[in-house]
């Protein structure tokens, strides 16, 4: 249970020298399946606004929070409790509540799905989130070239693949109360999960919490905190780019302790940066590795027997 200590790396996403950048993030890819992004454009005014925003609508008194409660759509307020991400988790459910926003068009949609807070209370707030979405979208979209250089791909294989046509990533807005109750020992601010989605892109208030474990078959479990750095971005693997690499990358389980402390994050759940398969929620394509070392891609239509031990066989290599 003890929290060790650990040292990822830092990728500086402004680095010349993007091969040694790419081969940074396989290692920390294969490795722990988390870490740091330097100079990754988001500017910090930017970063202090979204968190002033994020308090002053946590801030609002539960009843006015639930005027905006997350809809099918998955956009909006979801209290303490609602959500719990590790199943087995012997409490009614985490102690984290959220916000979630939703790709935000120019104009203002008639269909958007999104909820707003009211203009009147809130004049900047869907501006401020508009802006974040699109930056934080941005920088993915950088951190994922740099992926597709580590896995010896063209840096814009993920581009061509039409990975970002439509990326309806998610930005979520966390809170973490620092008041806990008694009936409440034990538990997490966000239980053990691991992220579903392609990477996943956070930024704290640099508040500690964050801890993550690396061999989650190994017992006792070992869990390590994520220090945070200032002005680095954490980046880490979801279960979707694990799936696409056959586990050669890894969707490494985390969870959120509590502190004693108020802490709010940002995260942005790249979800739509894949292909879907005729309406399947199934990732569409692995990249395998050819005989002579390179990687193809394979659309999971086209997978037959023959293709599926070569999968099998790729896990074996790497
Ligand atoms: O708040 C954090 O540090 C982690 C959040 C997280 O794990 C998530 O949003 O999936
Ligand atoms: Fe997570």
């Amino acid at each position: 249970m003890a929290a060790g200590s650990l040292e990822l790396p830092v990728v500086d996403l402004a680095s010349p020298d993007l091969r040694s950048a790419a081969e940074a993030v396989r290692k920390a890819c294969v490795g722990s399946g988390f870490f740091y992004v330097a100079n990754h454009g988001i500017q910090d005014e930017l970063l202090d606004a979204v968190f002033a925003e994020s308090s002053k609508f946590f801030d609002q008194p539960l009843e006015q929070k639930m005027l905006l409660q997350r809809n099918s759509a998955q956009r909006g307020y979801t209290p303490p409790y609602a959500e719990k991400l590790d199943a087995t988790s012997q409490f009614q459910g985490d102690l984290k509540e959220i916000f979630d926003i939703g790709p935000v068009g120019d104009a203002d949609m008639p269909n958007d799905p999104n909820q707003w807070p009211p203009k009147e209370r809130f004049p900047s707030w869907k501006d401020t989130m508009k802006l974040y979405h699109a930056a934080a979208l941005a920088a993915g979209k950088r951190i994922v070239s740099l992926i597709a250089l580590s896995l010896d791909l063209e840096a814009d294989f993920f581009q061509n693949i039409g990975a970002f046509d439509r990326p309806s990533a998610l930005v979520r807005l966390l809170h973490y109360s620092g008041e806990v109750n008694e009936s409440d020992k034990g538990n997490y601010g966000a239980s053990a999960h691991s992220d579903y989605g392609m990477i996943t892109l956070l930024v704290t208030d640099g508040t500690p919490g964050l801890q993550i474990c690396r061999e989650k078959d190994n017992y006792p479990q070992l869990w390590e905190d994520v220090h945070h750095i200032e002005g680095t971005l954490i980046v880490n693997i979801g279960d979707l780019l694990e799936r696409w690499t056959n586990c050669v990358f890894r969707s490494t389980i985390h969870r959120v302790v509590t502190v004693g402390k108020d802490r709010y994050s940002v995260s942005i759940l790249t979800t739509e940066f894949r292909i879907l398969l005729k309406g399947f929620q199934l990732p569409s394509l692995f990249l395998l590795k050819k005989s002579d070392g390179t990687f193809s891609c394979e659309k999971t239509s086209r997978i037959n027997s023959e293709v599926a031990l070569q999968l099998i066989d790729f896990r074996i290599l790497c």
